[in-house]
């Protein structure tokens, strides 16, 4: 008897291009929340576009409330849930970078209302994904929330937010690659189910992103139409997938623990870029694809050395040898890495 069922979520307006922040009202009217809005955001994004979508919500007739958050806490989350209640708010929006996004994201599943998210940079994937991310203890990989109702991605404000936010978020996508290989692998070795569908979207993500690499440019507005797409791309396979598995493998694990251990951590897409290039040789060895993976990130301007996130070597190798125990997820790292073979890797790769 056939048994499989699916259920995928997925946002239902995406509006990415240049101005499209005065849109907010219209791609959310066709939602048909209920309420009033309560936008979350962090200080730099409040300044740059929090009057317009409040008076631009205000003339639609949403009467929207505000909360300005500076941190990425759990105790955050649970003052934005109580601003919330208090303001009888009926669909959250998040405003700003990662930070805002999450915190919104996962208020809004808590309290069980829309979310709709509005990046105004494009650093990772999770400003459209169903993933939410507080980097506290032991939980600072992801856990699964309601991806949002829509997604309002101004490439005018975008294309002016820090270039290495830009650069990051192209290395989120860059990551796909490794991530993919990680993920079969574990469907090969350990029978983990793999959806040929968001496998081969996240890979494509990455490949289209890497052939448009002659576009992404300090200068240039279509660097952030480039990586907005792409991230909502790689937002629409991990919802296939119901998991992060097509974005998110060993390189990501890598990222997660030097989130924990590093001193003075770097940004995410940075982060499991450079650790891509190492993963991608432990995957095919001194021949392999890894010198790709290296060159595509330099095409883009990130990092592809430890020495330029501002990570020490000790501390790079120590994230490679510990990473495979912070979560259950099988990847090239299996059941741990000795820290020969974590050297060696890294050094080959010229990562250390
Ligand atoms: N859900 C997921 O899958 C993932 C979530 N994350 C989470 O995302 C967060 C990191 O994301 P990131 O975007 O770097 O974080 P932030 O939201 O902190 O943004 C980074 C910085 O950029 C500023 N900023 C945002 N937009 C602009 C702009 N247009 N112009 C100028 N400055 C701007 C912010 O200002 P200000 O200081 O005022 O906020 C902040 O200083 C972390 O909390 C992390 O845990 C990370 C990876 C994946
Ligand atoms: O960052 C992500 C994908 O790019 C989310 O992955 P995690 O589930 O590892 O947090
Ligand atoms: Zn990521």
């Amino acid at each position: 008897m056939f048994e499989k069922s699916t259920w995928i979520k997925l946002p239902r307006n995406v509006v990415v291009g240049h101005g499209v922040l005065d849109r907010a009202a219209e791609a959310v009217s066709e939602l048909y929340l209920d309420g009033r809005p309560l936008i979350v955001t962090s200080p730099t994004p409040d300044d740059i576009a929090g009057e317009r979508l409040r008076k631009q919500f205000a003339e639609a007739g949403f009467d929207p409330v505000t909360v300005v958050v500076e941190e990425a806490r759990f105790s955050v989350v649970e003052e934005v849930i109580a601003t919330a209640r208090a303001e009888e708010a009926g669909f959250l929006v998040g405003l700003g970078g990662g930070k805002p996004i999450d915190i919104g994201k996962m208020a809004a599943d808590e309290l069980g209302v829309g979310f709709v998210s509005v990046p105004t940079a494009a650093s990772h994937d999770g400003i459209v994904s169903g993933r939410g991310s507080v980097p506290e203890g032991d939980t600072r990989h992801s856990v699964a929330a309601d991806p949002p109702l829509a997604v309002v991605a101004d490439t005018e404000i975008i294309a002016r937010s820090p270039w290495r936010l830009t650069t990051a978020g192209c290395a989120d996508i860059i990551s796909n690659y490794t991530a993919v290989k990680d993920w079969q692998l574990a469907h090969r070795l350990k029978n983990v189910e793999y959806s040929e569908y968001a496998g081969a979207l996240s890979q494509m993500t990455a490949e289209m992103l890497v052939a448009r690499a002659g576009s992404i440019k300090r200068e240039l507005e279509e660097s952030a139409w480039v990586v907005t797409k792409a991230l909502v791309s790689s937002g629409v396979a991990m919802s296939i997938a119901d998991s992060s598995r097509p974005a998110s493998g060993a390189e990501h694990l890598i990222s997660h623990q030097l989130d924990r251990i590093a001193p003075d951590p770097a940004l995410h897409g940075h982060q499991v870029g450079v650790a891509s290039v190492v993963t991608e040789y432990l995957h095919s060895g001194d021949d392999g694809e890894w010198t790709d993976v290296r060159d595509a990130l330099a095409s883009i301007d990130a990092p592809t050395t430890a020495a330029a996130l501002d990570i020490d070597a000790g501390t790079f190798v120590e994230a490679v040898t510990t990473a495979h125990g912070i979560r259950d997820r099988y990847t090239i790292l299996g059941d741990g890495v000795s820290e020969e073979a974590a050297v060696e890797a890294a050094t080959v790769t010229g990562v250390i």
